[in-house]
């Protein structure tokens, strides 16, 4: 048995099915992201692999011991498993190192002065210390609720989205620092978010959840060359159906812009992005608008264009 593992989940809310049959192994130090859209059983999961809420069926296990949900357990939860989310509070009259050493008031002093500067350190916290949480960014305050968090070195931490009030460029640098400090912690952990770009900067081993199903689990390169169905294919890119052939898409970096070819068409808006030229291509005959990258920045509005590609290219996709 691995270090966690989860078996055969299924949860329902009235007649709406969350989870079905979710199962997932995980080593210990291993790091996991969870990527789904809204509703598709994210948070329903973590609270379960938690112990904090009740599934219908199947089961959890860290370390071989099984997790007992709230109606088989008298207090819910484990001080092994930590959930964080967007909400979790910090003590707004309490110092940073207060807060971190909130959860260890009943261990020896010397103990939890040397984990709380050990914590201070690990997080990049240190000047940080004696501030009080509303003299810290918001990126600051959730890396001291993560590091308060991980005081009592739960075997297994589990983050729901807890950067959605950070701005991008912030999110993007906290989860770097975090996943450099879960590396040298050793810490297991498991994110959702429904951002593929937050997933992959703390780790390439993701899972794709869909209306409470794993739809594939791999890393990023398998994941966009063999994307199951459109859903996992979008999280990489829009992608472009190609008229008369059903359900068979093409991403736009894989459109050829060239001056004969397979399809004609007309440049009707041009993008500047920072690595190529996004371009909105009206397709002559179907009438339908095509987005193909175009990495030399030569096509201006107006402009006629064949799209050409390779046939290997072309990706047979479920919806
Ligand atoms: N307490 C509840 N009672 C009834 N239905 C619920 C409850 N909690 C969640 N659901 C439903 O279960 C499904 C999964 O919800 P969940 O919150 O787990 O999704 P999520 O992926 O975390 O979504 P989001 O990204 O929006 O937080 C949704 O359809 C939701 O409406």
């Amino acid at each position: 048995m691995s270090f966690f593992s989860v078996r055969r989940i299924r949860k329902s809310y009235q007649k709406q099915i969350a989870l079905h049959d979710f199962s997932l192994e995980l080593e210990e130090g291993g790091q996991l992201a969870i990527v789904g859209e809204s509703g598709s059983g994210k948070s329903t999961l973590l609270r379960i692999l938690a112990g904090l809420e009740k599934q219908d069926s199947g089961e959890v296990f860290l370390q071989g011991q099984k997790i007992l949900n709230p109606a088989e357990k008298l207090v819910a939860g484990y001080d092994e498993i930590k959930l964080i989310h967007q909400d979790y509070q910090l003590y707004p009259n309490s110092t940073v190192a207060e807060n971190i050493a909130r959860p260890l008031l009943l261990f020896e002093k010397n103990y939890t002065k040397n984990r709380v500067k050990s914590l201070l350190k690990q997080f990049g916290l240190e000047k940080l210390a004696e501030r009080l949480p509303r003299q810290l960014s918001g990126g600051q305050q959730q890396k001291v609720a993560i590091a308060a968090a991980m005081a009592i070195e739960p075997e297994v931490l589990l983050l729901d989205e807890p950067f959605s009030s950070l701005d991008t460029i912030q999110t993007h640098q906290l989860i770097g620092e975090l996943a450099e400090s879960f590396k040298k912690g050793k810490t297991t952990v498991i994110f959702v978010t429904h951002e593929l770009d937050d997933a992959l900067r703390l780790t390439d081993n993701v899972l794709i959840l869909q209306k409470g199903k794993i739809i594939q689990h791999g890393n990023s390169q398998f994941l966009c060359e063999n994307p199951k169905n459109q859903y996992v294919a979008r999280l990489f890119s829009p992608i472009n159906s190609i008229p008369g052939k059903e359900n068979t898409y093409l991403r736009p970096s894989d459109v050829k812009l060239r001056t004969r070819g397979q399809l004609l068409g007309h440049v009707v808006d041009s993008r500047f992005l920072v690595h190529f030229n996004s371009l909105q291509v009206r397709l002559k005959e179907s009438g339908m608008i095509w987005e193909v990258d175009d990495p030399l920045r030569k096509y201006q509005v107006g402009d006629r264009v064949y799209l050409n590609w390779d046939a290997e290219k072309e990706l047979e996709l479920s919806s």
